[in-house]
């Protein structure tokens, strides 16, 4: 095998994770900690949301992942570097977007990217212009870009802060709440050029308290709650880890709810023409990476219990009319929901 070191670039040999943490915690004050014992692992080439309600400690995270505040206790490394330690190493490979980009909005757009490359002490200065050009070009405001700032959209002044990110080819990407207060338009523009980013091999960390936008553009994701991380995996793995619902149409619902019942479905919700309710878990328990879960991987994705089509057949024998029969795949927000036995605050 090839020495991590053999192309040249400091840090992590191929396939290490691009951000990994061990123990990460930050204490504020004498109350329980912001971040408490924080094990992340974020793999080469993901797009990795790490998800969670308001203050449960995305943002201190990020704040520690980049060196900007000293973490209490643990620590991280970013491309395969302790941080903060190698921050002036680390840094120039990786751009972020926290609590919104600082722009002038006097200036156009294009002259604030120009002040963000000319405080960049490494930037060659006879090829900023064009440097500046091809960022505006890539978040898509080449046609706005001598319009003031302030003149902006939301979602337009968070492309210029990607694209004062994306002054220099960056490995990383980290990216706080990237969407927030963004109109639908605005997300799904964000939501595409971050996969854009990703498909020219830039790993991408993204934090968001919008279940769904994880579910839309992550590979892997995290889930935070208070401060501890309840579970990581793809997004596949953790939907699959929560029980699926099985969903049954029929006109006859009671005969349907009982069979169901029968069979150990739980928490049965009967419709005017539509049963649904829960599978019971398989032995795999709650998921493949649930922390202190001890679960195992449910390769079958219905969280084992009965086979549906032993289900279908008896209620049929039971005489219940069945029109639809199907399992209803597991959110990320079923899985939040079983994994802390909480609602996700999705306000916002
Ligand atoms: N500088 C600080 N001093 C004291 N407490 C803080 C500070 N920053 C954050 N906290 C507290 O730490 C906890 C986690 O906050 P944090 O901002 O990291 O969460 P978050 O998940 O990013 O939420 P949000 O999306 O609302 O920013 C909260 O209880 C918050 O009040």
């Amino acid at each position: 095998m090839a020495p991590p070191s053999s192309n040249g670039e400091d840090g992590a040999a191929p396939g290490a994770p691009v951000i990994e943490t061990h123990g990460l915690t930050k204490r504020y004050g004498s109350g329980p900690p912001a971040v408490d014992g924080l094990d992340l692992s974020v793999p080469p080439g993901s797009i990795f949301g790490f998800l969670g309600p308001n203050g449960s400690g995305k943002t201190t995270t990020i704040r520690m992942l980049m060196g900007l505040i000293e973490p209490t206790a643990g620590g991280a490394r970013l491309l395969g570097e302790p941080m903060p330690g190698a921050a002036r190493r680390v840094l120039p490979r990786v751009g972020a977007l926290i609590e919104g980009p600082a722009l002038y909005g006097f200036l156009t757009g294009r002259a604030n990217l120009l002040r963000y490359d000319a405080a960049d002490p490494t930037a060659d200065p006879r090829t900023r212009a064009a440097r500046v050009a091809t960022a505006l070009e890539r978040v898509g405001l080449a046609a706005a870009a001598g319009k003031k700032a302030r003149a902006y959209s939301l979602g337009m002044k968070q492309r210029l802060g990607l694209a004062a990110a994306l002054l220099r080819p960056r490995e990383l990407l980290v990216l706080d709440e990237p969407t927030n207060g963004l109109d639908p338009q605005g997300m799904r523009e964000i939501r595409s050029l971050v996969r854009e980013l990703a498909a020219d091999g830039t790993t991408v960390f993204l934090s968001s308290h919008l279940l769904d936008e994880i579910e839309q553009v992550c590979t892997h994701a995290a889930v935070m709650s208070r401060g501890r991380l309840i579970a990581q995996g793809t997004v596949a793995e953790l939907a699959a880890g929560a029980r699926g619902r099985l969903a049954v149409t029929t006109p006859d619902t009671a005969e349907a709810a009982r069979v169901l019942k029968e069979h150990g479905l739980t928490d049965l919700v009967v419709g005017e023409d539509r049963v649904t309710g829960e599978l019971p878990p398989g032995p795999g328990g709650a998921g493949p990476e649930a922390v202190g879960a001890g679960g195992g991987p449910d390769p079958a994705g219905m969280g084992g219990g009965p086979d549906p089509a032993d289900l279908n057949a008896a209620l049929v024998a039971a005489g219940v009319r069945v029109r639809a029969f199907g399992a209803e795949r597991a959110s990320l927000e079923d899985v939040f929901v079983a994994l802390t036995g909480e609602g996700f605050d999705v306000a916002g």
